[in-house]
């Protein structure tokens, strides 16, 4: 028989996209993100990265409503660490505080979300 589908309760997203920025944020890691990349003084990123991200943006767009779910939030996060690996070889201070930043947000999101 059809198992009857649980109603999914997207109240709470938002808070949740709170949290997990601010984890995020505290991140001793989150230092190359925590601002816009300042293109004037790394050459090539402008040319480089299309659509630039940064944890401050995104703070800026959660506090302007600008995101409708959480996954619309995940996919600003991941273009973070997606730019970052584009431009940034893997063995390099800030490649790696990519990846490890990238590894602790997949984490923190799947526990917020088996929470539920
Ligand atoms: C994500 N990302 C960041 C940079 C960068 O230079 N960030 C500034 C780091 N500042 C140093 C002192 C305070 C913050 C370069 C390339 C890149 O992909």
């Amino acid at each position: 028989a059809k198992k009857a589908k649980k109603p999914k309760d997207s109240s709470n997203e938002l808070a949740v996209c709170r949290v997990l920025l601010a984890d995020l944020e505290a991140h001793q890691d989150a230092w190359p993100f925590l601002s816009p990349v300042r293109h004037k003084s790394v050459p090539g990123y402008r040319k480089v990265i299309k659509k630039p991200m940064d944890f401050s943006t995104i703070k800026e767009k959660l506090t302007n409503n600008l995101y409708l779910n959480l996954e619309n939030f995940i996919v600003d996060v991941n273009l973070v660490f997606n730019n970052c690996q584009r431009f940034n070889e893997d063995d390099s201070e800030i490649g790696r505080a990519g990846h490890r930043m990238r590894r602790f947000f997949d984490k923190r999101w799947t526990e917020l979300l088996h929470l539920k």
